[in-house]
């Protein structure tokens, strides 16, 4: 009999590709056949991540002219401003012939997994036959929390007032914990509409993918599967399949640098905020400070120029911090011997990639589903800690004294220590969930299962 074949598809963003890199490795190990498909932009990212794989990778053409849109610009994160998403991820349901006439030419396909943000996918499958599972980037916590909130957001309460939930009593919430425009008492708008689109999609599909183990949130899971459907199969971490690191001629100078520290037995801070973090200048010029002033090693990779205004920041600092702009290995990063914290806007990626590593992290979220992540990161799991605001609001502003604090305290406090014993014990789980016999290696089983005997009913 034929090996299953699974088609992936993934948004245009890179904190929603690289993980369905892994996944396909994920499915690859288990004996399956995948093709992924993309962008002519994107495509070179996806050989060089996929290479000594036998992923079959398609590109087919991102839409041109949309409005706002740079040509050329086929991912989120190289974006003017993330106010262009929805013009961005609306404009790819012009593709659905090329992917229909693609899907058409392939050898059967078991089933096909299509991010979330690609609800159109649905449709394609249908008149294909192939059973479709919507990816969410998110974790069952999150959603299991959105949907079990949502009547209280439509009341009066106000933006930093701390509620429960009858399903969840033990977690507190705000508001603000909500991303605009599910917050709003009568959320609307175009993302609003697009936001239903996509659960419309989802709630029409066979299942959902998650890039997350059964053990993180158990509660969650049973919650999420007893309450709504389509079922969620969480088969990851899918970082956990990373590809060994290939043979390479010379290393990047930032891991020459955490070699460096390593060998003086110094102790690092990671500091990144992911590919859509969009910091203002002031909030900017408060993590120097709060750097420096915290007098830990750093090494902080940015998305914009450091020099703006040039205030000798890494002069100052040069024997211990190290500020990168090039795109990095984050998970080469995190699994250096010499990285010891990191300060993270958790978005889900980073967060299950420190899990990985067992390195505590020092929340500090800013949109999307990130403030959920840092509630389970700091109160659920407790591997980590928060930055905290001026004000004490979810939202707030952190002045450099609301980072020095927490750094330190996650680098050389007690709760710091807590903090890494539980993501120490928690990263174990996470490695063994993929292992054979783990729980996502087998939920992943049943899955192939259930689709291969339907197929062949
Ligand atoms: O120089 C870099 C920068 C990033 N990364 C990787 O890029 C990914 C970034 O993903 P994530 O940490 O999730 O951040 P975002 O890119 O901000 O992710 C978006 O997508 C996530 C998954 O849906 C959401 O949880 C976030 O809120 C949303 O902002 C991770 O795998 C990182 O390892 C690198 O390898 N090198």
């Amino acid at each position: 009999m034929a090996s299953p074949h699974v088609v992936l598809f993934p948004f245009m963003s890179k904190g929603h590709i690289i993980p369905i890199f892994d996944l396909a490795r994920l499915l690859l190990r288990s004996g399956i056949s995948v093709t992924v498909f993309t962008t002519p932009a994107s495509r070179p990212f996806f050989s060089d991540s996929l290479s000594n794989t036998n992923v079959n990778i398609i590109d087919i053409p991102f839409p041109q002219n949309i409005e706002g849109i740079p040509v050329g610009v086929e991912s989120t994160d190289k974006l003017p401003s993330m106010s262009l998403f929805v013009p961005f991820a609306s404009a790819t349901k012009s593709m659905k012939p090329n992917f229909e006439q693609a899907l058409a030419s392939l050898s059967p396909v078991t089933f096909m997994i299509t991010d979330s943000f690609l609800p159109w996918t649905l449709d394609s499958a249908n008149k294909l036959g192939i059973p479709r599972f919507a990816y969410y980037g998110m974790t069952t916590f999150s959603l299991s929390l959105m949907r079990s909130s949502s009547d209280l957001l439509r009341t009066e309460l106000s933006d930093d007032e701390v509620f429960t939930l009858p399903d969840f009593p033990w977690i507190k919430l705000t508001r603000n914990d909500f991303d605009s425009p599910f917050r709003e008492r009568e959320p609307k708008g175009p993302f609003f509409d697009f936001a239903m689109e996509e659960a419309m999609a989802t709630s029409k599909s066979y299942g959902l993918i998650v890039n997350s183990f059964y053990e993180l949130e158990s509660v969650y899971v049973d919650y999420f599967n007893s309450k709504f459907s389509p079922k969620a199969w969480c088969v990851g971490p899918f970082c956990a399949a990373t590809a060994p690191l290939q043979q390479r001629l010379e290393k990047p100078s930032y891991i020459n640098w955490l070699d460096g520290m390593l060998e003086q037995g110094k102790h690092v801070l990671y500091v990144a905020f992911g590919t859509q973090a969009e910091l203002s200048s002031e909030q900017f010029k408060e993590i120097k400070i709060g750097l420096e002033k915290s007098e830990v090693n750093f090494l902080w990779v940015v998305r914009k120029s450091i020099d703006e205004v040039d205030d000798g920041f890494e002069n100052r600092v040069k024997n211990r911090g190290l500020v990168v702009t090039e795109w990095v290995d984050q998970r080469e990063i995190l699994n250096h011997g010499s990285v010891e914290g990191f300060l993270s806007h958790c978005g889900w990626n980073s967060v299950i990639e420190s899990i990985c590593a067992k390195v505590p992290i020092l929340a500090w979220p800013m949109m999307a589903d990130q403030h959920l992540n840092a509630r389970m990161v700091v109160e659920e799991i407790k591997i980590g800690l928060k930055v905290e605001t001026r004000d004490g609001s979810v939202r707030g502003f952190v002045k450099c004294e609301g980072l020095e604090k927490p750094i330190r305290e996650l680098m050389e406090g007690d709760k710091g220590k807590e903090a890494r014993k539980k993501v120490n014990e928690i990263g174990e789980a996470a490695i063994n969930a993929v292992k054979e016999g783990g729980s996502s290696w087998q939920t992943l089983n049943d899955l192939i299962l259930e689709l291969t005997t339907r197929r062949n009913v």
